[in-house]
């Protein structure tokens, strides 16, 4: 997952600087912050309709284009992959802390 995550964030740093004409991710970049996390906030909701509607095939390509778009408004932000992971990877350690902690007492 990681070396997939950092894949496409190469290729939408590389293709942030193409011509809008020819790559929608420039496109997207080009529409500016609002438009982004708009598209997250519609490709979010598509994905909870394809999750209630049961169709896991649906439920795959709508997960596939929210996290799509959601590294392109990571990207937008200043915001990278490595850092999202690093926070999870954070949070992990933080949960296992707390479940060795419930054990001892
Ligand atoms: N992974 C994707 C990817 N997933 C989804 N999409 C596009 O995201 C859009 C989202 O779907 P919608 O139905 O919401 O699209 P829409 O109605 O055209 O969108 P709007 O009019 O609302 O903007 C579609 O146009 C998809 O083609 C993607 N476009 C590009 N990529 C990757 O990004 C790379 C660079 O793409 P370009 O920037 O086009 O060169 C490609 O090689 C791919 O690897």
């Amino acid at each position: 997952m990681r070396d997939t995550l950092n894949r496409l964030e190469t290729v939408i740093a590389e293709r942030r600087s193409a011509s809008a004409d020819s790559s929608y991710v420039a496109a997207l970049f080009a529409k500016g912050r609002e438009k982004i996390a708009q598209k997250v906030g519609e490709e979010a909701t598509e994905t909870v309709i394809a999750s209630l509607s049961g169709d896991a095939a649906q439920l795959t390509a709508e997960a596939a284009d929210l996290i799509f778009h959601l590294l392109i408004l990571l990207a937008e932000g200043g915001v990278s992959v490595d850092d999202v992971l690093t926070e999870l990877d954070r949070r992990d350690g933080i949960s296992g802390i707390a479940e060795k902690a419930s054990r001892t007492e």
